[in-house]
């Protein structure tokens, strides 16, 4: 992993990382090998003790076990051929049956609709069960990779009944057949028994999945509080009778419901659905409960404007309601921040927390535009000169996971492309995919940034009321684009299995160099870019994704984790000096290091800043002066300002 993203790195041996190639690649094979083979009838009680088996070794994998493959205690992931998520609508595709299924297959056009007949298997990456086709005793395995939940709980877990879009059939990690799902579009989940078909008036089935619906939510089950909210609103939608009083009671529910689910789109338009407008003591309560639901919604999706306003017309309503006061309060914080970039940094960090990691604070970005850099992409460039130290841009994550919580992480990746095996954060890829299936409002900005894999584009699908994520694409962008916090928040264990990581969706517009003329530090999930010397407007903007004085280190890590040779000054420097020199540079450094570590630079011995000071008489020698004109030495500043200081101390005692 780079250390851009996670700060840490997991050493496999090379007979280790063989080994998966190796099984991954032999998995690869016999897909190829069977494609467009008819599928074979599968063997029920052979499905049930693999079931039984392995949800045996999940249990013991607090022991040390585990059936989903793992590699010094990582997950491994194999990273397959994308593929597109469907996008045709559930009436459009023909319903298939299971024995038409065929080997490394997606079946174009077709549906499967299945009954799931046995537990699930739930693993980090991997869920599984068994599913029988509707109307017959034929069974399969269903298999979802990575995207495997919603709203806290498992998808496969949550239903018993499953529609599987232009499914794919194909091979699972330990080779046996199985329907697999990588997008989460593609498993349409039908609801639990969404409120018993009452015989009457559209208005009655709403009042029933209403009070289903509240004996749910009291029960904390979310998403079958949500599914029965949304029953009643499709029964008064279907019914004409949108507009009787009840849609408005179901609205608002439903508001507090998604803002628990961070549903903050919807939490937010059910939200302003549920006012009534009516002029009395009642509905002006009810109301002003809509309004500050809504308004809720547009706080934490950053639309500070519509947020005030909304706070604003709830405090209309409940004049004396000190909730609305206070955000009112933070809003004007937000505004102003997001205006002049002016932050309250020490109360910020005040306010965080282990358990509240993410700050409250706006984006601000007045100094930038995104254009065009030569031979990078799109880059980020300043549009006013900036002071050396100035706030270049301030920016709260998308999306972040934390070292800490369950979704921070990293599986070791073999990506099928090309063959490399990297430590990536997928848990951060789950979160995304997962807040964008949430609020599609997002989906745009995520979908704009670069990745390897084009996916859908950028623009928004919705089909059958779900929006469409393409996981591969935000896998691609999650490789392209993430970072890490940095240490200024301490977050608990790094062990590169778990790690800190998070997607700011302007920042990652900002490209690399070893000679950067910007620096990001972190409060939390904001993410600050500060100017290390004054820019010129017109300039590009760049910070430095592989610190690293080892050139070797350096443009390994720039390749494999970014996929590009990095052609700045240094680095063309560097390239001309040749493997021996920066060797020996680098044998030099080593020792510099070896006696500066060994001295306390307090009370540094006379005799040892002396043998520092040859060896870096030495290591100047390595730099060629015309070729280094007006490139930094920063191995060497580091050493000559140890140097400086242990003298000054030296003349001091
Ligand atoms: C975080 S993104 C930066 C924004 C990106 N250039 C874009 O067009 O969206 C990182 C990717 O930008 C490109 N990149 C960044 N710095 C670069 C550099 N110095 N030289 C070449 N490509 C670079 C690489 O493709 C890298 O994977």
């Amino acid at each position: 992993m780079s250390q851009a993203q996670g700060e840490t790195t997991i050493r496999i041996s090379p007979q280790e990382a063989e080994r998966i190639q190796t099984r991954i690649k032999d998995r690869r094979q016999k897909c190829q090998e069977q494609a467009g083979k008819p599928r074979e009838a599968t063997d029920k009680q052979a499905l049930h003790q693999q079931i039984t088996m392995s949800n045996l070794m999940t249990d013991m994998d607090f022991m040390g076990g585990g059936s989903e493959k793992k590699s010094e205690g990582i997950t491994v992931l194999a990273i397959g051929k994308p593929y597109l998520p469907s996008t045709a609508s559930l009436d459009d595709l023909t319903l298939m049956k299971l024995s038409e299924l065929t080997m490394e297959t997606h079946h174009t056009g077709r549906k499967l609709t299945v009954k799931r007949k046995e537990e699930v298997v739930e693993q980090k990456a991997h869920s599984w069960t068994v599913v029988e086709e509707e109307g017959s005793e034929d069974v399969e395995r269903l298999e979802v990779v990575v995207h495997k939940s919603r709203g806290g709980e498992d998808l496969l877990d949550s239903a018993k009944v499953f529609t599987v879009k232009e499914p794919y059939f194909t091979l699972s990690d330990d080779n046996e057949p199985t329907l697999r799902i990588d997008h989460p579009s593609d498993l349409v989940v039908e609801v639990k028994e969404v409120a018993a078909n009452v015989a009457g008036s559209a208005v009655e089935q709403a009042t029933k999945c209403k009070e289903e619906g509240n004996a749910a939510l009291k029960r904390k089950e979310l998403i079958d509080a949500h599914a029965k909210y949304s029953q009643g609103l499709h029964e008064l939608r279907n019914g004409h009778a949108l507009d009787d009083k009840l849609s408005f009671d179901i609205h608002r529910n439903r508001a507090h419901v998604n803002l628990q689910l961070s549903r903050m789109d919807e939490a937010k338009a059910d939200g302003i659905a549920a006012v009534t407008g009516i002029d009395d003591a009642r509905h002006k309560d009810l109301d002003s409960k809509a309004y500050f639901r809504a308004a809720c919604a547009a706080y934490n999706l950053g639309q500070w404007e519509e947020s005030k306003n909304l706070f604003e017309s709830q405090q209309k309503l409940a004049p004396g309601d000190k909730d609305a006061a206070t955000n009112l309060e933070k809003l004007a914080a937000r505004l102003n921040e997001q205006k002049t970039g002016e932050y309250d940094f020490k109360k910020i960090r005040n306010a965080l927390s282990k358990l509240r990691p993410r700050a409250d604070a706006a984006d601000y970005d007045g100094h930038t535009e995104r254009k065009e850099s030569k031979g990078h992409g799109f880059g980020l460039f300043a549009t006013k000169d900036i002071e050396e130290g100035a706030i270049i841009i301030c920016e709260k994550a998308l999306s972040i996971v934390w070292s800490h919580e369950a979704e921070g992480w990293t599986a070791l990746t073999v990506d099928s492309r090309d063959e490399q095996t990297r430590v990536q954060p997928v848990g951060l890829t789950k979160a995304i995919v997962s807040k964008l299936m949430s609020n599609p409002s997002q989906i745009e900005k995520a979908t704009s940034l670069f990745g390897d894999h084009q996916g859908l584009g950028k623009q928004l699908i919705i089909k059958d009321g779900t929006p469409v994520v393409d996981a591969f694409q935000i896998h691609d962008i999650v490789s392209r684009n993430a970072f890490g916090p940095g240490e200024s928040f301490a977050t608990g264990k790094q062990d590169g299995r778990m790690a800190s990581t998070g997607l700011w969706v302007r920042s990652a517009y900002i490209n690399h160099s070893c000679i950067p003329n910007a620096k990001k530090d972190s409060v939390g999930d904001l993410m600050v870019f500060r100017a290390t010397r004054s820019i010129k407007a017109g300039e590009e903007i760049f910070h430095c994704y592989a610190e690293s004085y080892d050139y070797e280190e350096r443009a390994a890590n720039l390749k494999t984790t970014w996929g590009f040779e990095c052609d700045c000054r240094l680095c063309k420097a560097e390239r001309k000096d040749g493997a021996e020199l920066r060797a020996k540079r680098m044998g030099l450094m080593g020792q510099a290091d070896a006696l500066m570590q060994r001295e306390d630079i307090r009370i540094a011995k006379r005799i040892t800043i002396g043998r520092i000071e040859t060896v870096l008489k030495s290591l100047n020698e390595t730099y060629n002066d015309e070729r280094y004109k007006g490139i930094p030495r920063y191995g060497v500043e580091r050493i000559q300002e140890w140097v400086d200081e242990a003298k000054r101390n030296l003349k001091k005692r």
